[in-house]
Parts: structure tokens; sequence; C-alpha cells
């Protein structure tokens, strides 16, 4: 295995690059370049380890023609572009904890810094003024906290403010009843919320529902003078009609931590009364910088070295020390999806893989990823584990996945049926000594053989003096047979052989080899 480079492209803890290193990873850190310097050197690395400035957009994907993961040291990935790194088969990965309490804490202090106006009162004492009577504050004891977004951060903000003896409602269509009992807040609706929050405070992801979320119709809607905090993400709130509900009183107050357009280094809320901003601090202290740091290589470096995948976006996951066990499983996959790809073609519209014995203990998503994999493989040259179940999904590929407990002839199976027009098809391996592939049936002919390097599918009527003519043609071409593997489905019935050769044929080879007598089909295979 050629040793992995990965380039760390954003300020991060060091303590990321000693674990790529101690792990054995090469890793390159370059941060602070331009989307054109960062497409001219990506094509070198197998992982990108960032935070939220470098853009991982479609056109930097381009140019990363070797780049298997993206790790994402802190929690929004919107800076990825998933659908691009997807199609390229690249896994997203973040670190979804490592920042929340930290950031939970920043949304708390801006609450505390709204409801005393302490950035205000600190420039103006430090200018000299002393003025006592300018800054009066509003207590957070029994006040109303308006949580839009209760998960990770959204959750630990309630336990704080609970502490603080405030009461907490919650506007979040995927908080249940039960959950938000358990965290002792009140679940509501966004009118519900915006009537009767004194505090909001914004803690969803920006996705097509939640941009705008506090749109100029929803600020008109809130409690006159309520106060209002995003640790979140820009875009949340529109920012032009912050600033009009600021000026008119509506909003008493309103702290940003990030912003539509970043980094902001102009907005008309800039020297706005009531209104703070934090150059997107909500992850910056000592402690969440070292947790994300820490996570990240260890799960960049688990992928790249084990191909465990922890935190995936786009991809189901899969321990470390789950994969080696699985490996194999997914090499046998892979083949009898690719030797199913080859013999149909695309003309595959449906897919059913079934897991039997010591296969269907495990996690089956992967061995159905490389299943289609190498399914797909065959017409599409950029298709791996990570986008073959959305290219399935775009060539409107029926997938199926059946796990049978029970052990049939063999302690473990795995068995790939294909549906095409002309009907349905399967092929079906298992495991030697647990780690070694080996092809066990073949549209239903008993076979054993390996799938490995060029080898030929050929389909005849099972009639004396056949095996020695296709000896001859091979050898007349110079082609050396390795090993030769015969089934058949009853005695001068139709046979099936897969032989494995030593060198690739040619498609006039192959013309030759349908010529013999009996020969009803031959497709050249490669594994
Ligand atoms: N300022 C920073 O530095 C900083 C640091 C960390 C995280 N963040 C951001 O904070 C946000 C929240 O992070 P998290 O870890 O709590 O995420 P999370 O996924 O744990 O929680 C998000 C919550 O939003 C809810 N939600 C989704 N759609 C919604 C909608 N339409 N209306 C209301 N609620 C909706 C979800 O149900 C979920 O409970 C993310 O955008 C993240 O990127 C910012
Ligand atoms: O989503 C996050 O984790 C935060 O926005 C933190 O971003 P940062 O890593 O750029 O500070």
């Amino acid at each position: 295995m050629t040793q992995p480079k990965v380039l760390i492209s954003d300020k991060m803890d060091p303590r990321a690059a000693a674990i790529f290193r101690e792990r054995g990873i090469h890793v390159d850190e370059i941060t602070g370049k331009t989307p054109d310097e960062l497409a001219a050197i990506i094509g070198d690395y197998d992982g990108l380890a960032i935070r939220s400035s470098t853009k991982a957009t479609p056109k930097l994907l381009e140019h990363a023609t070797r780049l298997k993961v993206i790790g994402r040291a802190g929690i929004g990935v919107d800076n990825v572009d998933i659908p691009a790194a997807t199609q390229r088969g690249i896994v997203v990965m973040n670190t979804p904890f490592g920042n929340s309490i930290t950031t939970a804490e920043h949304a708390i202090a801006l609450m505390f810094a709204l409801a005393r106006q302490l950035p205000e009162a600190d420039a103006s004492t430090q200018a000299g003024k002393w003025e006592k009577n300018r800054f009066m504050g509003v207590e957070l004891t029994a006040k109303t906290l308006g949580l839009i977004g209760a998960g990770n951060i959204g959750s630990i903000v309630a336990s704080r403010a609970l502490g603080l003896r405030m009461k907490v409602i919650a506007f979040d269509p995927f908080l249940s009843p039960e959950r938000a009992m358990e965290l002792g807040i009140e679940k509501v609706e966004l009118d519900a919320l915006l009537a009767r929050a004194d505090f909001i405070t914004l803690h969803t992801p920006l996705t097509d529902q939640t941009r705008g979320i506090l749109s100029r119709e929803a600020l008109a809607k809130t409690k006159k003078g309520v106060r209002i905090i995003n640790c979140a993400r820009g875009g949340l709130i529109d920012e032009a009609a912050l600033k009009d509900a600021l000026d008119s009183g509506q909003v008493a107050g309103a702290a940003l931590d990030v912003f539509e357009t970043e980094p902001a280094t102009a907005s008309p809320l800039f020297g706005t009364p009531g209104f703070i901003s934090t150059p997107h601090l909500g992850a910056s202290t000592t402690e969440a910088q070292v947790n994300v740091a820490i996570q990240v290589a260890e799960q960049m470096s688990d992928f790249l070295l084990l191909g465990g995948v922890t935190n995936a976006i786009n991809m189901p996951s899969l321990s470390a020390e789950e994969a080696p066990r699985l490996k194999p499983y997914m090499a046998l996959a892979e083949k009898l999806g690719r030797l199913l790809g080859q013999v149909l073609g695309d003309q595959v519209r449906a897919v059913s893989i079934e897991v039997e014995g010591a296969a269907a203990q495990l996690n089956q998503k992967p061995i159905t990823g490389a299943v289609l994999a190498g399914l797909m493989g065959t017409y599409s040259q950029t298709v791996n584990m990570v986008n073959a179940p959305v290219l399935a999904k775009e060539r409107g590929l029926d997938v199926r996945e059946v796990r049978h407990e029970r052990e049939g002839d063999y302690h473990t199976l795995v068995r790939v049926t294909a549906t095409t027009p002309e009907g349905k098809r399967s092929a079906a391996g298992t495991l030697f000594g647990n780690s070694a592939p080996r092809l066990v049936d073949i549209f239903g002919v008993a076979v054993e053989a390996e799938l490995d390097g060029p080898m030929l599918y050929i389909v005849n009527n099972d009639a004396p003096g056949f095996i020695g003519k296709l000896g001859t043609t091979l050898g007349e071409a110079g082609i050396n047979i390795a090993t030769f593997n015969l089934g058949r489905r009853k005695a001068g019935g139709e046979a099936v052989a897969l032989v494995a050769i030593d060198d690739p044929v040619t498609p006039h080879l192959v013309q030759q080899l349908c010529a013999i007598e009996g020969v009803r089909e031959v497709v050249p295979l490669s594994f």
C-alpha cells in the first residue's frame, strides 16, 4: 500500500498533523490558499482535512483525482458540496459532537452580552465615559428562551438556560415529545415561539427549509423587544430585515456569530445600536479545537488505513474493528457484482443481495455497496462504494437486501440476483478459510472458481471434445490456461466454463472461440 497523503488546508490544532504522522500518513499543512492555488495542489492528496474556510466546491473536486476522504474538523459541512463529493466517490465525514459544548457556551455568552449590553458598556467605559445611567439591562431569570433547533447544541443551550431559571420552548419538527420532556422544555410551533420568546437562539443547519427562517415576516411576529442570537449559520436570518427590526425597536438586540457572507468585513448591521457580532468564533476554544482535531485525524486515518468509516455524511458507518472482518466479504461482493455486470452488461434493472450464515451477522450496507460498485464498475470508471448507491438510484436500479440467519450448504454465502428483461440470473460466492472469495454458483450451475485476473466465461453444450478444442484454440493464440472450472446442469445439457487465463483475449479470438461447435456464449472477464 502506498503511503496515503493528507492535506490540512485550514488552521487546525497541531495534534491533527501529529496523529496523521504517528499513523504513518504523509501530511502537509498548507493554509490560506486561494481556490485556484488549492486546485493546483489537491490532485496530490488522498485526504483533505478542513474547517469552514476551505470550500470544497465541484470545481475544486474536479481536480481532486486521488481524493478519497474529506474530514471536517467541526460540525457544519455546508462548505462541502456533498453531492459532488459523493458523485466522485469521496467520503465526507465530520466531528458532530467535538465543539457542541463550546458553541452552546458561546450562545449563552452572547445572550448575557445582549442582556447587559456588555460590548457597548465596555467600549464606553474604556473610552473614559463612565455612562452608568446609559446601560440598563434585563434579567434572564424567568424569561422565555425560544430555541429554533433542539439538536446537540440546542439541547446543551437548553440545559444551561434551565440552570439560569429560564423557561425554555423549542421549535424543532424532529424533536419528539418524549425528548422534549426529557430535556425539560416545551415543544411549540414557530409562530408560538415567535410570539412568546424574550430571547431567540438558532441552532439548526442551513437547509432549504431553514434558510431565512427568521424572515421579515417572522421578525414582525416576534414579541416586541426580543433579543436574537445566531451561532448556527448565516442565512437563517434575513440580515436586512434584522437591521430594520433593530432600528424600529421591534428587536432590542441581536448577536450574530455567523453571517450570510463570510468573512463578513462589511454589513449594514455593523454599528447598529443593540447589535453585537463575533467572527464565527462559536467553536473557537482550546478544548473544542483539540477535540475536533484529534477526532478528524483519527477518523480519516482509520478510513485511509483500515477502511473504517465513522461520522460519514454520505456513507453508512463501518467501525475500524468491523472493517477488517468485512473486507473479504466486500472483495467477494465486488467480484460477484463485477461478474454479473460483465456478463449481463447494462441490462440489469434490479438487484437482490442475499447474505446467509456468517455473512448475515455483518453490517450488510458495505456488502451491498461493493456489489453495486462491481456491477456498475463495468460501465463507469468512477463508481465506488461511496457513490454506487446514489448512482444506482439515479439509474433506477431497484436494490433489495435479504438476510438469512440460517446456514445453508456453506457456512457463509453471498448471493446476487440480477433481473434483466430476459429474466433473473444469479451468482453466489463464499469465503474459503474466512478470507478467500470463491464463486460457488453461477446461474444455477455449481462451480468452484477464484475470480481473479483475466478470465473467460463460456456457455456450451456439454459434449465430448469441447475442452480439447478450447485448449487448442487458446494455445494457438498463445494464451496459457491458468485454471479451468467447469460445471453443468446435467450430463449432456448446458455447461458453464470459467477459465482463468494468463493474458486477456482479443475480440478476434473471442469470435474464434464462439465458432467452436456447441459454444453458445463467450464473455471475456477481468477481475
Ligand atoms: N458558530 C459556530 O462556530 C458553530 C459551531 C458548531 C456548530 N455550528 C452550527 O450549529 C448548527 C447546529 O449544530 P448541531 O450540532 O446542534 O446540529 P444537530 O444536527 O445536532 O441539530 C440540528 C437540529 O436542527 C433541527 N432542525 C432541522 N431542520 C429544522 C427546521 N426546519 N426547523 C427547526 N429545526 C430544525 C434538527 O431536528 C436538529 O434537532 C449547525 O448549523 C452547525 O453547523 C456552528
Ligand atoms: O460547524 C462548525 O463546526 C462551526 O461552524 C465551526 O466552524 P470553524 O471550524 O470554522 O470554527
